[in-house]
């Protein structure tokens, strides 16, 4: 089939958010992927580790449909967006929120026009009193009371993180794609920010889609990892298939970041639900 031809929808699963259907991409002559195919649930929180140069961001620049596939297709909801031209794949795309490693904060400007700016850009009937609300609620949601004057240079690394996620709240995506979240951070913040992605899954009711280096991170959330290496998911699954599992590829992977799933688990395993029954705590002060 020709790159970007609509087609019947081949019986997808309800429970699947993002259908990732054999899809391949070459720039010139370099093929980048070579047939993924990846099931992302809905309301679960799937993985994507590999290598250096394993074509992980040019599988999230698909997904978000800022490139095209070559060849394959992906299908969100149930809809191919190959074929989308750029007003209705804008429509898609307000699906998806980004949570960019570092943050990607914008300087010059504070907190809460920081966070308001999607709105401003995005929801032009809201008024400045809406905005206002929408945002200070998200940033107290988000243990970040009081912070909106502040710039960014002044937060902490995770609070950082807590102000990319609040802006890239705003939108209400159904979909959270989180770039590289724990680059750069000591253990402490890392597992703060997998406490964060989550809390917001469960309080949004999001499907989140990780791209990550961290193993101990994959562990800790991955409902599903995928394991991208040369273009290729040589191995999916649980962090306990993958480390246990059948594939020697994915097995001297994960011995070779040094972490075992079962001397790190999941969130929930050693969190204790607070009053109000979220699954984790924000950590105001980090
Ligand atoms: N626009 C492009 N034109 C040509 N080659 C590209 C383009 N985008 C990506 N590539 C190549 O595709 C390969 C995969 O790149 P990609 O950035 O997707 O990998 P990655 O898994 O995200 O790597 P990293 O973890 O280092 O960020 C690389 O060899 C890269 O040079």
């Amino acid at each position: 089939m020709s790159a970007g031809a609509a087609r019947q929808a081949p019986r997808i699963p309800p429970e699947d958010h993002v259908f990732v259907d054999d899809v391949k991409k070459s720039f010139g002559t370099t093929q980048v992927l070579k047939g993924v195919t990846m099931h992302l649930r809905r309301k679960e929180t799937a993985v994507i580790i590999g290598g250096s140069g394993a074509g992980k961001t040019t599988l999230l620049r698909l997904l978000i449909g800022l490139e095209k596939p070559t060849s394959g297709h992906i299908w969100v909801d149930g809809e191919d967006i190959g074929p989308l031209g750029e007003r209705p794949m804008n429509r898609v795309r307000q699906k998806f929120g980004m949570v960019f490693q570092y943050a990607a904060l914008l300087d010059s400007l504070n907190i809460f026009d920081n966070v308001a700016f999607p709105l401003r850009e995005h929801r032009k009937h809201m008024s400045e009193k809406d905005i206002r609300d929408k945002v200070v609620s998200m940033l107290n949601l988000l243990g970040l009371e009081n912070k909106e004057k502040r710039m960014p240079s002044e937060l902490s690394g995770g609070q950082r993180k807590r102000v990319g996620l609040a802006r890239a709240l705003m939108l209400e995506p159904k979909i959270l794609i989180y770039d590289e979240p724990t680059s750069g951070l000591d253990p402490q913040t890392s597992r703060m920010v997998d406490d964060l992605i989550e809390e917001t899954r469960d309080r949004f009711g999001v499907t989140s889609v990780v791209i990550s280096h961290d193993m101990a991170s994959t562990f800790r959330i991955a409902h599903q990892a995928f394991l991208v290496i040369q273009g290729q998911v040589v191995a999916s699954g649980t962090p306990d298939e993958l480390a246990y599992g059948e594939s020697e590829i994915a097995r001297e992977f994960i011995a070779a970041s040094g972490v075992a799933p079962d001397r790190v688990g999941r969130v929930e395993n050693f969190k204790q639900a607070p009053e109000g029954g979220a699954a984790v705590r924000y950590h105001p002060s980090s």
